[in-house]
């Protein structure tokens, strides 16, 4: 597999840097009574999540279309990246409990371009998207059709993945064609980022 060069998680102000923290903390409380992350410690909570969501700030294009995270769980990745980024963030979480974290740490730390959807990605009425984003929900090959109907002309889809990237990719091509960068993961050395635009499905007209 061919990396592109990694690019440097942004440096983040020490206002974000504090949001975080205080974010983590209201993760660790809510996560004494309802499952958000398997983890305990904090230490690793900051690592293998927020700081492997936050790398993914560095792959956003440079505009404020909005970004759609499908199955944000605890807010991985896109309650990440909207502590980084202006643009509108679609949180889709079908989980009532989890999203009821997902709201209260919107509103915790003021972040009013996120808007959190309690109900199935299936069903959820969003604008058209800049931006997909879904980390640990589903293969490729589920993750591309939703990509496909949710992006607009030009928009990316960042998908996270571990040590099956390639394998999906190859499963998936043979339904898809699309534009393919994968970047090394900071936090994993298993693990790429796959940034996918112009996604179509294979045979389709434009
Ligand atoms: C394995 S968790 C991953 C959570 C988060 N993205 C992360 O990386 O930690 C998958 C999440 O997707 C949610 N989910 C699964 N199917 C969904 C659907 N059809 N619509 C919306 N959310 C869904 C689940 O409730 C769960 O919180």
């Amino acid at each position: 597999m061919k990396h592109a060069t990694p690019r440097a998680t942004p440096d983040v102000s020490r206002e974000t840097q504090r949001a975080l923290d205080a974010y983590l903390d209201l993760l660790l409380r809510w996560n004494e009574r309802i499952n958000l992350v398997a983890e305990r410690d904090p230490a690793a909570i900051r690592h293998r999540h927020i700081a492997d969501c936050l790398q993914l700030a560095a792959y956003l294009p440079p505009d404020d279309a909005p970004l759609g995270d499908f199955g944000s769980g605890a807010g991985f990745p896109g309650l990440v990246l909207a502590a980084v980024t202006t643009r509108p963030v679609h949180l889709v979480e079908s989980d009532k409990r989890k999203a009821a974290f997902l709201l209260e740490a919107s509103r915790t730390f003021a972040l009013p371009h996120v808007t959190v959807h309690s109900e199935r990605l299936e069903r959820v009425a969003l604008p058209p998207l800049g931006v997909v984003t879904a980390r640990a929900l589903a293969p490729l090959s589920s993750l591309l059709p939703i990509a496909a109907a949710r992006l607009r002309p030009g928009g990316v889809a960042l998908f996270p993945k571990g040590r099956t990237a390639e394998a999906e990719l190859t499963q998936a091509n043979a339904d898809w064609t699309m534009h393919v960068e994968r970047f090394p993961s900071v936090t994993d050395a298993a693990a790429t980022i796959l940034r996918l635009s112009e996604i179509r499905r294979a045979g389709a007209q434009d």
